[in-house]
């Protein structure tokens, strides 16, 4: 009797999408959405919105080029084992080309189409997370969330610059507020993670200076969130909306963040507190650059006023 031939299908789609990392991006996006929206001044829709789209796929591409690096180290880790390059469902140079493509075809299109330098700041933040975090940083320093959480900063930046054509004080710390939400968003998912990254040889805060250390500094980070958060409304940029707004949720977030730092799980607690965190730091970057947009259109500024 024959063997029956194993077919070689091509790719799915969806594990180009899923090379994208189209849940965290999402995060990412609506950042950069929200930058466009709240900056000064008016931006045609259909440039608006190829402007968003290039900050997509740019991330995406960012993203997968990260993937294909570090197909190896996802291979060893239970929450990245499944991806499709440590999956073998895709070949690894087909992800190199799809993330190149994206990266390239995003800078260009946002060069000729919205502005030169929105395309800039795009190009460093991708080849930030692919090269500077993912390559250098990532496996050398426990400091690589705090350095490399730059790349993921700068969404809001390249929306406000596609509008405006220049950098001023309110993009600047819209990308300040998301450089110091990075650490404590990071560390509380690496905590409840940590034996992954020792075994993949990473060099991540919790393993190399341990978990008391580790959470000491996110609520370090976290105070220093509370204050530079609300800055935005403090320098005139925004009105109380926002500022009342940022201040109850970066209040909500240091008051999760104490049970991280002090290590307290109340009797019957089904969630830890650093899963708590993790969870709280997505809803909490969502809902202030929500009210933020929501702050400027009420006011009479950005985009939607
Ligand atoms: C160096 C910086 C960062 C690191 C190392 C990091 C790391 C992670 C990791 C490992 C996850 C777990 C989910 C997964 O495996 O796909 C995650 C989830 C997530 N991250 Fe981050 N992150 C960083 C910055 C950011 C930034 C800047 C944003 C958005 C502005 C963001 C948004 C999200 C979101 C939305 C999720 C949840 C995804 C889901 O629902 O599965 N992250 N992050
Ligand atoms: C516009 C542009 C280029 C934006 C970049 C946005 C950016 C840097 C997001 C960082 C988010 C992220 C998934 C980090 C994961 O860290 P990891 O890659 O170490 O996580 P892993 O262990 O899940 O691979």
């Amino acid at each position: 009797m024959t063997k029956p031939t194993t077919l070689q299908l091509p790719t799915d789609w969806r594990d180009f999408l899923a090379l994208t990392k189209p849940r965290v991006m999402s995060l990412v996006i609506f950042t950069g959405l929200c930058g466009l929206l709240a900056a000064p001044g008016h931006i045609n829709p259909v440039i608006g919105f190829t402007a968003i789209l290039c900050i997509a796929l740019g991330a995406g591409g960012a993203a997968a080029l990260n993937q294909w690096w570090e197909a190896d180290i996802d291979a060893g880790m239970k929450r990245t084992a499944r991806r499709p390059l440590p999956e073998g469902r895709m070949n690894r140079t087909d992800a190199r080309d799809f993330g190149i493509f994206l990266s390239g075809a995003s800078v260009a299109t946002m060069g000729l189409a919205v502005h030169w330098l929105a395309a800039a700041v795009l190009a460093v933040s991708i080849v930030y997370y692919a090269v500077v975090y993912t390559i250098w940083l990532k496996p050398r320093t426990p400091q690589n969330i705090v350095i490399g959480g730059g790349a993921g900063a700068f969404p809001p930046l390249i929306g406000w610059i596609a509008v405006t054509g220049h950098i001023s004080a309110m993009p600047v710390l819209l990308f300040a507020i998301i450089f110091f939400w990075t650490p404590p968003h990071f560390w509380a998912l690496a905590l409840f993670v940590q034996s992954d990254y020792a075994k993949v040889g990473i060099p991540m805060m919790p393993v190399v200076k341990g978990e008391v250390a580790t959470r000491h500094q996110i609520l370090i980070y976290t105070v220093l969130l509370v204050p530079l958060a609300a800055a935005p409304w403090f320098i005139g940029g925004t009105g109380a909306i926002y500022g009342v707004s940022a201040l109850v949720l970066s209040l909500g977030f240091l008051v999760l963040s104490l049970p991280v730092a002090l290590r307290r799980t109340r009797e019957g607690d089904t969630m830890k507190p650093e899963k708590r965190l993790f969870a709280f730091s997505i809803l909490y970057l969502f809902a202030l650059f929500a009210m933020l947009v929501a702050d400027r259109a009420l006011s009479g500024q950005g985009m939607l006023a």
